[in-house]
């Protein structure tokens, strides 16, 4: 009876995380791409993920969108968990762009927009076919919506425009304008100024700090740690699938072990690190049998010596 009355006063004061993934774990047959993994975005924030290569960034992204079921540990959005299903993520407030670029070559910009919309209109098949009032209406308030956001991103004059007629840095804007249409509170961005020049990069830094100052929190992957340290008010490091340092740009840049991480030097604690060990002494161990056995010591096999004599 206590429990309930203290949750139910803990609800009503405390506003819940945009984001709150907890306990998030991921295993593909004997790999755990994801460890235990809990990360918040709380509104207004702009989070980086960060790590190596293989760390599980993206396998993280597609546990909270739905793509994966994760194997344990669970994602809410806004108080509600979500269902593992990508469609209802994204109708519940989530949208996300991928690694690589997923537009619709052979349709327009504009079209490539409205495909991102259509989460949030309502009419139906039987409307759609007979073209009539309600779906004519809910067509222009997408338009107006799409182009809209195609201003907002700076590609109105390229509505028309074929999607693969782009240049690349256009093309990364699109599929933000198309992630934005559907109207999330959260946007998942999975590096998003991979393969851009400088100046593309800050454009596209200017257009996250814009996105966030239209009320959309935001979770970005990067490499670029300079892109990243600049942008986000907190930063979360994964190696090897765990958290490894979550906090403040100037607290995760200064971490030796993020560093070390990345420069792929072992560490006391490192995620893995008892494991790299072991395989360290069961080599050493198997060197030291060798060496003595060339001296003629122990031998278990046949082996030949360095100086050439058969032991
Ligand atoms: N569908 C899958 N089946 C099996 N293993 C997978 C699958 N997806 C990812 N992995 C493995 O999970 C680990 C994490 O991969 P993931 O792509 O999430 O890393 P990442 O941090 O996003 O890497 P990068 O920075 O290179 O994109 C890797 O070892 C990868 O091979």
């Amino acid at each position: 009876m206590t429990t309930t009355t203290e949750n139910t006063v803990e609800n009503t004061t405390e506003t819940p995380a945009v984001l709150d993934a907890s306990g998030v774990t991921m295993r593909f047959g004997g790999l755990t791409a994801v460890r235990s993994v809990d990360l918040k975005v709380n509104a207004g924030e702009i989070v980086g993920l960060i790590g190596p290569n293989g760390a599980g960034k993206t396998t993280f992204f597609n546990c909270l969108t739905g793509l994966y079921v994760p194997t344990e540990g669970k994602v809410s959005y806004k108080g509600t968990v979500l269902p593992p299903k990508p469609h209802l993520v994204t109708q519940a407030g989530i949208a996300r762009t991928f690694q690589n670029i997923r537009l619709f070559a052979n349709m327009t910009v504009l079209e490539n927009v409205l495909v991102g919309r259509h989460t949030r209109t309502k009419e139906g098949l039987w409307s759609a076919l007979l073209r009539g009032p309600g779906f004519k209406k809910a067509e222009a308030a997408s338009h107006k919506r799409a182009m809209e956001l195609l201003e907002f991103i700076g590609l109105e004059h390229k509505a028309d425009h074929l999607a693969r007629n782009l240049p690349y840095g256009e093309q990364r804007k699109l599929e933000i304008a198309r992630a934005l249409a559907s109207d999330p509170g959260l946007l998942l961005l999975d590096e998003p100024t991979a393969g851009m020049n400088p100046q593309e990069t800050r454009v596209t830094e200017e257009l996250i700090f814009a996105i966030r100052d239209q009320g959309i929190a935001v979770l970005v992957i990067e490499h670029d740690m300079r892109f990243i340290f600049n942008l986000c008010d907190r930063v979360a490091c994964l190696v090897q699938g765990e958290k490894l340092v979550e906090g403040t740009p100037a607290v995760v840049q200064g971490d030796e072990r993020v560093v070390a991480a990345y420069l792929g030097t072992p560490f006391e604690g490192a995620p893995g690190a008892e494991e790299a060990a072991e395989v360290e002494a069961a080599e050493e161990a198997q060197s030291t049998t060798s060496k003595t056995s060339t001296t003629g010591e122990t031998s278990t096999t046949s082996t030949t010596s360095p100086e050439g004599e058969t032991q």
